[in-house]
């Protein structure tokens, strides 16, 4: 360290070498009960134009097709997501977290209204209360496995959603308009908000597009007509679907039986999440490395004889090579790791030193495996393979173990 250094980066305007990197990551991990997979955003520029509505339909038609289904409402001071599914009870919690309340069909769900004594009561918190109330949604609830989880965001492009993006992983957003607002400002306000957060946007659905009339099938547009292609063009993003007002759909989201609801808006959306969203592992490339003793898991990080590096490409491995172990010094391992773009790193044994490093540079560590290197691997990708997070401190290991 130069003799100059007050270890205060802001006072000099010089590099210097140890200068230290600014950290604007305020990504929050969730529950490490948690495995979820894919999450997908549902926005809107301002409230009751139905995105509670659409999450509600995009939840029940992937449950539908199979996915284990999660929604996460953040709509904290307009939650309508209990009330749409019939839920009544309340959520409960052990030391280790809250658990989701289980709709009929089994999607899980965590919103205000299932911890609040009385569900009329209403939310006058301030926007850092609010948000703080998501995060934890995201962090302290137990979610499990989960394929798709789609989140009901607050209304608006404001301080709260912006929040939230910047705590949970967001991997898509829906916007959701109604004919009648400012559609082209408010939806290039979302796409703004997405493109700062560098978030795909899936797409555009319409609700309340048009009135078809019971009598005799004809549809009139009630707002006027529609705009939507237009705007959606001149942002390069797709029109997944027009919704019509449907006296159908408000009665069963008053009854809390939007799950029974009936119509094939939406059906070519499976194809949309499933096949065009990169998930936690998707589309991404990722590489896994496993400390090993040729095509096994060693038990001693530091002193492994080869890491077997797996390249994953959606949630597939599709490359493998064996490194050489190219020694072990202190706090070398994982830099050398981190800069061939390792990911995640799967060994029997760490010790805490060499886990605090990788986890500095937001590498995941599993340690506590055995077996084939490569049957690990997958077992982490389909996510059975989880951190016994036991850390060797044991001495004749101290040094073995990459302390
Ligand atoms: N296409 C539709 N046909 C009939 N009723 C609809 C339709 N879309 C929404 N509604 C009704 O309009 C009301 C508002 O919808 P919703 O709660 O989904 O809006 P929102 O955008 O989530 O609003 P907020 O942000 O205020 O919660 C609900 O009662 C819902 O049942």
């Amino acid at each position: 360290m130069s003799e100059n250094c007050s270890q205060n980066c802001n006072t000099h305007s010089n590099d210097c070498a140890e200068r230290k990197e600014q950290k604007t990551d305020f990504s929050e991990k969730p529950h490490e009960l948690s495995n979820i997979k894919k999450v997908i955003g549902i926005v809107s520029g301002k409230g009751g134009v139905g995105k509670s509505l659409l999450t509600s339909m995009l939840a029940v038609i992937m449950n539908r097709r199979g996915y284990k289904t999660a929604i996460l409402d953040a709509d904290v001071t307009g939650p309508s997501i209990p009330k749409a599914f019939g839920i009544q009870g309340k959520a409960t919690g052990t030391e280790l977290g809250l658990f989701p309340i289980k709709s009929k069909t089994g999607i899980d769900i965590m919103s205000i209204n299932l911890l609040l004594e009385n569900d009329t009561d209403p939310v006058v918190w301030r926007g850092p209360i609010i948000a703080n109330t998501v995060k934890q949604f995201w962090t302290d609830v137990i979610w499990s496995d989960v394929d798709f989880m789609f989140i009901d965001m607050p209304p608006g492009t404001g301080d709260v959603p912006l929040t939230v993006f910047q705590s949970i992983a967001v991997d898509g957003i829906v916007i959701v308009t109604s004919p009648q607002e400012l559609v082209s400002m408010i939806v290039s306000k979302a796409v703004k908000m997405a493109e700062m957060m560098n978030i795909p946007i899936i797409g555009l659905v319409e609700n309340m597009a048009y009135f078809k009339c019971p009598d005799c099938d004809k549809e009139y547009k009630l707002f006027g007509d529609s705009h939507i292609e237009k705007i959606a063009g001149k942002h390069n993003i797709d029109v997944l679907a027009k919704l019509p007002i449907d006296p159908q759909i408000s009665a069963a989201c008053d009854k809390g039986m939007i799950e029974l609801f009936d119509g094939n808006w939406l059906d070519h959306i499976e194809e949309v999440l499933d096949k065009k969203i990169e998930g936690r592992n998707g589309g991404k490339k990722m590489k896994i490395a496993v400390a090993s003793e040729n095509e096994m898991v060693t038990e001693h990080f530091g002193h492994c004889e080869n890491f077997n590096i797996f390249e994953v490409k959606n949630n597939q491995i599709v490359k493998s090579e064996s490194i050489p172990n190219p020694g072990h010094r202190p706090g070398f391992l994982p830099n050398f790791l981190n800069d061939r773009g390792v990911k995640v790193i799967i060994s029997g044994g760490m010790g805490r030193g060499a886990i605090d490093i990788f986890n500095e540079k937001g590498i995941e560590v599993i340690i506590g495996a055995t077996g084939n290197a490569k049957v690990a691997a997958g077992q982490y990708l389909q996510g059975n393979l989880k951190s016994t997070g036991s850390v060797c401190h044991e001495h004749q290991h101290h040094d073995e173990c990459g302390n």
